[in-house]
C-alpha cells in the first residue's frame, strides 16, 4: 500500500495528499519514478555505519570543535558536548566562555577547551575535522567574523540555533556557507532563514530549492525531521517522539552531527544517521521514561548505535 507525504506533515495541505513516498532510501533508486521523498529505515542505517577498527585510536575518529554557550546559556554547550562525545568525536574542544570552564570540567571531562579569543588566532582553526557553532551563543562577541574566518576553510560546518539567527541577518555570510555543510533549523529559525511560510508543503519545497541552491544539506526539525540534500531529495526521519520534546534536545543533536562529520562521514551520511540515532534512542528511554532529557539521550547514542549490530530484526 503507498504512503502519502501529508502523514509526515503537522497540517494539511491538497498536494502532499498526492505525493507519494518511497520506503527507504535506495529500493526505488533504480525506478524511473522514484519520488524525491523517502523513508529512512533500519536497513539503510544499518548499511550507513562504519565499524571501529582494530588499532584504531582517537585520532582515527576526528577532532571536533565545538563553538557554543554564553554565560546564561553554558547548558547548551555543554549539552552539545556530550552529544559529541557519546556521538564518537576521537577529540573534543570546546569553546565558551571562561565562566563555564569549571563546569566543563566537571560535567565534561572529556572535552578540552579553548578560549574564545583563541579562534581569530591565525591557523588555531586547521586544527579541527569539524566544526560546530551555534547552540547558546547568544550575541557572541565577533560572531560574525568568527563565521566568515570558519567559512573561508571551505569545509563542511554544522550551523544550529543562534548561528542560524546570525546568517539570518547577515545574507553576505550566508552566501559564504560552504558547500555539503549542514544546517539544523527548528520551524522558527527556518522561516527566519527563508521567510514565513503558509504550510510544511511550501517550506518543504523552499527548503528543497535552498539545498540544491546552496548545496548545503538542510535539517528541518520536527516529530518527523526532513533531511533535505543537494539533490533537492528529502530523507524522512521516523525515530523520535513526544517524550522528547524538552528544551536541549537539539543542542545534543548539533553534538552528534559534528561528531559524525568529524569522524569522516559524508554531510548527508552524517545528518541521516544522527537523526537517526538521536530519535531511536529518545525512542528506546521512552519505554521506561514519561519523558526523557537531552543529557539521557546523549548518554544513551552509543548503547543505540551498538544494539543496531546485536538486533537482526527490521
Ligand atoms: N540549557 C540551555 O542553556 C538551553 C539553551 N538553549 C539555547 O538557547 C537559545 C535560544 O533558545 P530558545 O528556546 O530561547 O529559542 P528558540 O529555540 O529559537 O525558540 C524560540 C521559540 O520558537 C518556538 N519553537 C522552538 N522550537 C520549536 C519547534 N521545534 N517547533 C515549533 N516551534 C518551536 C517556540 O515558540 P512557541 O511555539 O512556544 O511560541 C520557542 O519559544 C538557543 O541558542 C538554544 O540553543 C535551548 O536549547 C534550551 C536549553
Ligand atoms: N515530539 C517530538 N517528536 C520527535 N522529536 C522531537 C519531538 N520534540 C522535539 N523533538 C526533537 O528534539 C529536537 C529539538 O530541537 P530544538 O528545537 O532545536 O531544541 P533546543 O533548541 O531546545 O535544543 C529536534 O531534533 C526534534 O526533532
Amino acid at each position: 500500500m503507498s504512503v502519502f507525504l501529508n502523514a509526515y506533515l503537522p497540517d494539511t495541505d491538497p498536494l502532499s495528499k498526492k505525493q507519494v513516498v518511497d520506503r527507504g532510501l535506495t529500493k526505488q533508486s533504480a525506478e524511473a519514478k522514484a519520488s524525491p521523498y523517502k523513508l529512512i529505515e533500519l536497513a539503510d542505517i544499518r548499511g550507513m555505519v562504519k565499524i571501529r577498527m582494530p588499532f584504531s585510536h582517537k585520532g582515527t575518529y576526528g577532532h571536533a570543535l565545538i563553538i557554543a554557550g554564553a554565560e546564561k546559556t553554558m547548558g547548551a554547550a555543554l549539552l552539545c558536548a556530550k552529544g559529541c562525545v557519546y556521538g564518537g568525536a576521537g577529540l573534543i574542544t570546546l569553546s565558551i566562555p571562561v565562566q563555564g570552564l569549571t563546569a566543563l570540567n566537571t560535567a565534561v571531562p572529556e572535552a578540552m577547551y579553548l578560549e574564545r579569543s583563541e579562534l581569530l588566532r591565525s591557523r588555531t582553526l586547521d586544527n579541527y575535522d569539524a566544526i560546530g557553532i551555534g547552540p547558546g551563543i547568544g550575541r557572541m562577541v565577533d560572531s560574525h567574523t568568527i563565521m566568515a574566518e570558519i567559512f573561508a576553510l571551505k569545509q563542511p560546518v554544522v550551523i544550529d540555533a543562534d548561528a542560524l539567527a546570525i546568517l539570518s541577518g547577515h545574507p553576505d555570510l550566508f552566501h559564504l556557507l560552504p558547500k555539503d555543510s549542514i544546517l539544523s533549523p527548528h520551524v522558527k529559525e527556518f522561516d527566519g532563514l527563508f521567510g514565513p511560510h503558509k504550510n510544511w508543503w511550501d517550506r518543504l519545497q523552499t527548503a528543497r530549492t535552498e539545498a540544491k541552491k546552496r548545496g548545503v544539506i538542510l535539517i528541518l526539525k520536527n516529530q518527523y525531521t526532513f533531511i533535505v540534500d543537494h539533490e533537492g531529495d528529502v530523507s524522512i526521519n521516523q525515530t523520535g517522539n513526544p517524550a522528547m520534546a524538552q528544551g536541549g534536545m537539539g543542542d545534543v543533536l548539533t553534538g552528534i552531527l559534528t561528531a559524525y562529520l568529524a569522524q569522516g562521514y559524508s554531510a548527508k551520511a552524517a545528518a541521516i544517521l544522527s537523526c537517526y540515532f538521536h530519535g531511536k534512542a529518545g525512542d528506546e528511554l521512552s519505554t521506561t521514561h514519561f519523558n526523557v532529557t537531552a543529557s539521557e539521550v546523549a548518554a544513551q547514542i552509543p548503547i543505540t548505535v551498538k544494539s543496531l549490530f546485536n538486533k537482526a530484526e527490521d
